[in-house]
């Protein structure tokens, strides 16, 4: 059982954004979504999450084709953390959060004890629990970050999936949400984060694709993918892997084209 990206396709004004995307993040791990701007990563995400409508192609988990799922149903297994969601209405940080039950609840169910205590969990994982009386309009960006990610949670999906959620965290805050997701994958949730985050890629995840126009260039393990001969046509740097000294992962240090010290913009 396992998530699988079929053939994925989506174009806009005559462009292929999503060009035929087939891959297999495993089940219980942690996918890295990697490419340059415009890659086409956070319409992969949408395409799989059924927010935006694939031209071609599927998404299949557990065996079931989510974008064939009724919009609720699919809100079941699987929950979207976007970039730069931003709060239109003035609610609570905890009634934010609640609105990720709402696909577990009946046509006239209320809120139960048993949601509050779900919301609760959530907010407390994020490290969230301190903001659930403000105003989700008046939070920082990192601070809304974390709350859109208590929102998911509360959703308890079996897929998440993740648009650059370290956005806006500062360092320890990033470390702490790659440490939930990762406890996240060992109670056999999949968690696919789209990262810019190369270093952050190579440190926490199981597995990572790459994306480049739209296509699929690489996808495996760290230290098949977070390659020099990989990454640098792909991003049009120079590029260098060491070993961490503790961990022994793979740690990239970037340069431009022309080595260290060259000026001037960088050629793709
Ligand atoms: N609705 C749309 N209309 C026109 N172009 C679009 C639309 N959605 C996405 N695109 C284009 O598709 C390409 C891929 O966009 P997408 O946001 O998926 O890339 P990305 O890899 O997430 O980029 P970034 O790393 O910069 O966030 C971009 O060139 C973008 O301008």
């Amino acid at each position: 059982m396992s998530l699988r990206l079929e053939d994925l396709s989506w174009s806009v004004d005559g462009r292929l954004v999503v060009d035929g995307v087939d891959c297999t993040p495993p089940t219980g791990a942690l996918t890295g979504l990697l490419g340059p701007n415009g890659a086409g990563k956070s319409t992969l995400l949408r395409l799989v999450a059924g927010v935006v409508r694939a031209d071609r192609g599927g998404a299949v988990l557990d065996g079931e084709d989510l974008l064939a799922l009724r919009r609720r149903e699919r809100a079941r297994r699987l929950a979207l953390v976007e970039q730069e969601a931003v709060a239109e209405v003035p609610l609570t940080v905890r009634d934010a959060v609640l609105l990720g039950r709402t696909p577990h609840g009946g046509p006239w169910a209320g809120t139960s004890r048993h949601d509050l205590e779900v919301v609760d969990a959530a907010l407390a994982e994020a490290g969230a629990g301190e903001l659930a009386d403000r105003v989700l309009g008046t939070l920082s960006g990192g601070e809304r970050q974390r709350v859109h990610v208590a929102r998911a949670l509360a959703q308890e999906p079996r897929l998440l999936l993740l648009d650059e959620p370290t956005n806006h965290l500062d360092v320890h805050a990033q470390l702490d949400l790659l440490h939930l997701l990762r406890g996240l994958t060992q109670r056999g949730v999949t968690v696919v984060a789209a990262l810019h985050d190369l270093n952050l890629a190579a440190s926490s995840c199981d597995h990572v694709v790459l994306l480049a126009r739209g296509r699929v260039v690489a996808a495996g393990g760290v230290r098949d993918v977070l390659t020099p001969a990989v990454l640098e046509p792909v991003y049009g740097v120079r590029c260098h892997v060491l070993e961490h000294p503790v961990t022994g992962r793979p740690v990239l240090t970037f340069d431009p084209l022309g080595g260290p010290g060259a000026h001037g913009a960088v050629a793709r």
